[in-house]
């Protein structure tokens, strides 16, 4: 059952099981008329023929309270856009299919590119970007949530949970981030939020003492996981990492542009389970490896913008005290397995600990190699000012994509 408990510094809201789907449905329908709600959701082609994916749209279609459903749809050519449109169809609600590979997004992408404002790597990042530029464009919604494609245990409880305290007009919160637990085939998930992200967070406080961009990132309870919602007026000022980094450089720009009173993290599920990817110890351009070295370097890039100094000598103390409480937070979760009767392997938690230290390692060599690299994605609002007419174009394109006119 859950607590109440109240820690870090943004607003924690739980679930305490007291209130229904319905309930929450409809009110959030209430909502709906004066702050119009959307759900987005970025998608690989190949996820539509996944175990996930339909199962989300089943329940998606039920839903009584959006406004408008948005999908950025990546890795699709012609034939797979038309398959996409067809498999969508089943939803009542508007639908803008956003296809990223298409010949129209294509190029506007070029037109951007020619002048450096494109995202220069195609992924999640990219396609997120993309979506939030054209409902910033469109003003399709007020509120918009966001959660991924690969979700193997969804139900309508997310989305409500997700977007109800956004769209509530006197809560005052402009930015929620879901949170859960992971847990897949009787184990524990969330290997790199666990095993990666906490006790770096922790060591780097540790070492560099603790400031307020460190104590922010460890106040999320589950800081990686893909589901948030926000006001869409937040859009235009934001500037996202195109690659593994986009959660974290996600929750990065909120630490610098709200102040955590307009922050919150909403209970959105009992049990999470997803894709899950390899380790892929021996090859870092891929999987976890890959994932929690560019998290790193999302990070170490942020906190040398908050006017930290990161020296070759921190990256090796960081390191060692990295690995010692990755190995103390191993034991905590064997206890707390074994009290949930879930398995628990302590060989394959220790070797993940030994890749992300790697990862660590990398992702220090990576920032000193390159410490003015831009992180980020270019803010949409930078876009307007350079090329005026590309949201209007971006609308444009998205609607004969779809076969609708604009209003
Ligand atoms: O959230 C995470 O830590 C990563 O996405 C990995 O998750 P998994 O261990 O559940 O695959």
């Amino acid at each position: 059952m859950a607590d109440f408990h109240q820690g870090g510094t943004i607003a924690t809201l739980h679930d305490l099981g007291t209130r229904s789907l319905g309930d929450l449905e409809r009110t959030l329908c209430r909502f709906n008329e004066k702050r119009p709600l959307a759900l987005l959701i970025p998608a690989l082609y190949s996820e539509l023929e996944g175990p996930a994916l339909s199962n989300i749209v089943e329940h998606i279609a039920k839903i009584p309270y959006l406004s408008a459903v948005v999908i950025g749809l990546d890795q699709a050519d012609e034939a797979q856009f038309h398959a996409a449109k067809a498999f969508f169809s089943r939803l009542p609600q508007p639908l803008h299919l956003l296809w990223n590979d298409g010949p129209r997004l294509r190029a506007i992408h070029d037109r951007l590119d020619a002048d450096d404002l494109a995202p220069n790597q195609p992924g999640k990042g990219r396609n997120v970007w993309y979506c939030l530029g054209y409902i910033a464009a469109t003003g399709l919604a007020e509120v918009v949530a966001l959660h991924d494609a690969d979700i193997l245990t969804y139900d309508r409880m997310l989305p409500a949970r997700l977007l109800y305290p956004i769209a509530a007009p006197d809560f005052g919160f402009r930015f929620c981030k879901g949170y859960y637990p992971r847990v897949a085939d009787d184990r524990l998930g969330g290997r790199v939020s666990r095993l990666f992200f906490t006790p770096l967070i922790r060591s780097l406080a540790q070492i560099l003492g603790p400031t307020s961009y460190l104590e922010f990132l460890d106040a999320f309870r589950y800081p990686l996981s893909g589901e948030f919602a926000l006001h869409t007026d937040e859009i235009p000022r934001l500037r996202i990492p195109p690659d593994w980094g986009l959660e974290v450089g996600l929750l990065s720009e909120i630490y610098r542009n709200l102040n955590s009173r307009r922050v919150c993290q909403v209970d959105i599920a009992a049990r999470y389970d997803h894709k899950h990817q390899p380790m892929s110890e021996s090859d870092a351009s891929s999987g976890l490896a890959r994932m929690s070295r560019e998290i790193a370097v999302s990070v170490f890039r942020k906190l040398a913008t908050e006017g930290v100094v990161l020296a070759p000598e921190t990256f090796r103390t960081l390191k060692a005290a990295y690995l010692r409480n990755a190995l103390d937070l191993v034991q905590r979760y064997q206890a707390d397995a074994a009290l949930n009767g879930l398995d628990f392997n302590i060989h394959a938690e220790e070797a993940a600990v030994e890749t992300f230290t790697r990862a660590v390692i990398e992702a220090g060599d990576t920032f000193l190699a390159s410490p003015f690299e831009p992180p980020y994605i270019p803010s949409w609002s930078r876009v307007s000012s350079a090329h005026p007419d590309i949201p209007a174009a971006l609308a444009q394109a998205v609607a004969e994509d779809n076969g609708f006119a604009l209003p």
